[in-house]
């Protein structure tokens, strides 16, 4: 779920309430010809027009995808306009009973207006005024204050419903956003690694998959993996956390050597992993090169007390097949080592 997402639910709702109030008023017009409330004339050419454009928007609304609102408030309009036509006509044939007639006919028309049209109080309004009007002219004034009655409590409780439905969906959407965001950060924080800030190894499987399907060219990639020299014998020396610190150092100089696509990932206590996307092997080298120099060159400025170095071993990454590329990486790494460390290792 997403912001995306509740756009799409608000839309998928928007579409619900035209075609609901389409099959409404289809009905409506449709119970009115099967059962006139006066049955002289039996039906009206505005009533039969609802009728028809009901069921014909409602079959093409059916199938579209956008531009519900606009939809409806047309809709609205037309209909309501089709509904006073409908009224006029058949109160000029009215013998008795002429405001039970339009309060009936009023009736109707909110009460299609308030189940489908609640949410939506242009469009409410453009479908209930015309036969409002239509009522009042009608009844020369005199029915005036149950027809404002009928007019003003929709109207009163609609104003309260829609100030209602704007602050729960106002609420929903900072909810969502804040739900999205905070997903954001949580996924970002499980795939880095606490101590060094560098990718883990969930990371790497997830940024990799990533690039693995957005790369479509063939250029040369080359992975990387890199050990810290004598770990052991200088934690041994000067502690854990001083260890801790010089993982954190040697980790910045990896990031600052890195360009923007590269990935580096702590890949265990102290070893990483570099991913250089688009390296021809002579910058693969030469980025590895400047890293061991850089660590090797480090001094009493970066608090580490004694000359620190590390092994590198890199590999071409070939096919995407990044488990065969550590594997060699890897044995490049135990050459260097066996060299007698503070190396960069080519794969052969
Ligand atoms: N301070 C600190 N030390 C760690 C961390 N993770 C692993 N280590 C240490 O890294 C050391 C790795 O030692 P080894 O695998 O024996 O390798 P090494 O001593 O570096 O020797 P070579 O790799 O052969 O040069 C161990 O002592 C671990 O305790 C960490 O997060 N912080």
């Amino acid at each position: 779920m997403n912001a995306n997402s509740y756009d799409n639910l608000l839309k998928s709702k928007s579409r619900l309430v035209l075609l609901l109030f389409l099959l409404l008023n289809g009905s409506l017009a449709f119970y009115a010809l099967l059962n006139p409330l006066q049955t002289n004339p039996p039906y009206t050419l505005p009533g039969i027009a609802v009728l028809c454009l009901s069921v014909l928007c409602g079959g093409i609304f059916f199938f579209q995808k956008n531009g519900y609102i606009l939809k409806l408030n047309i809709s609205a309009l037309i209909l309501g306009i089709l509904w006073a036509a409908h009224i006029s006509i058949k109160f000029a044939h009215v013998q008795s009973n002429e405001h039970t007639f339009l309060l009936l006919n009023l009736f109707s028309i909110f009460f299609i207006g308030m189940i489908a049209l609640s949410d939506h109080f242009l469009a409410f309004c453009l479908y209930a005024l015309p036969s409002s009007l239509a009522a009042l002219y009608l009844n020369d004034l005199h029915n005036i204050s149950r027809i404002i009655f009928i007019v003003v409590l929709p109207l009163v409780a609609f104003s309260v419903n829609l100030m209602m439905g704007r602050r729960l969906e106002h609420f929903t959407r900072r909810l969502v956003t804040r739900l999205e965001q905070d997903r954001e950060r949580y996924n970002d924080l499980s795939m880095q690694d606490p101590l060094t800030g560098l990718l883990n190894r969930r990371g790497l499987e997830e940024k990799f998959s990533e690039f693995k399907t957005t790369d479509t060219d063939h250029s040369p990639h080359f992975v990387v993996m890199i050990d810290i020299d004598h770990f052991k014998s200088f934690n041994d020396r000067y502690g854990h956390q001083l260890g801790d610190r010089t993982l954190v150092v040697i980790s910045s100089v990896i990031r600052d050597a890195l360009r923007g696509r590269d990935l580096a990932v702590r890949y265990g206590g102290e070893e990483f992993l570099l991913v250089l996307r688009d390296a021809s092997e002579t910058l693969a080298v030469q980025l590895c090169e400047h890293i061991r120099q850089h660590v090797e060159k480090m001094t009493t400025d970066n608090d580490i007390p004694c000359r620190i170095t590390l092994s590198a071993g890199l590999a071409p990454l070939r096919r995407h097949n990044l488990e065969e590329a550590i594997t060699r990486a890897d044995e490049a790494l135990y050459l260097s080592k066996q060299r007698g460390r503070n190396i960069v290792s080519l794969a052969t």
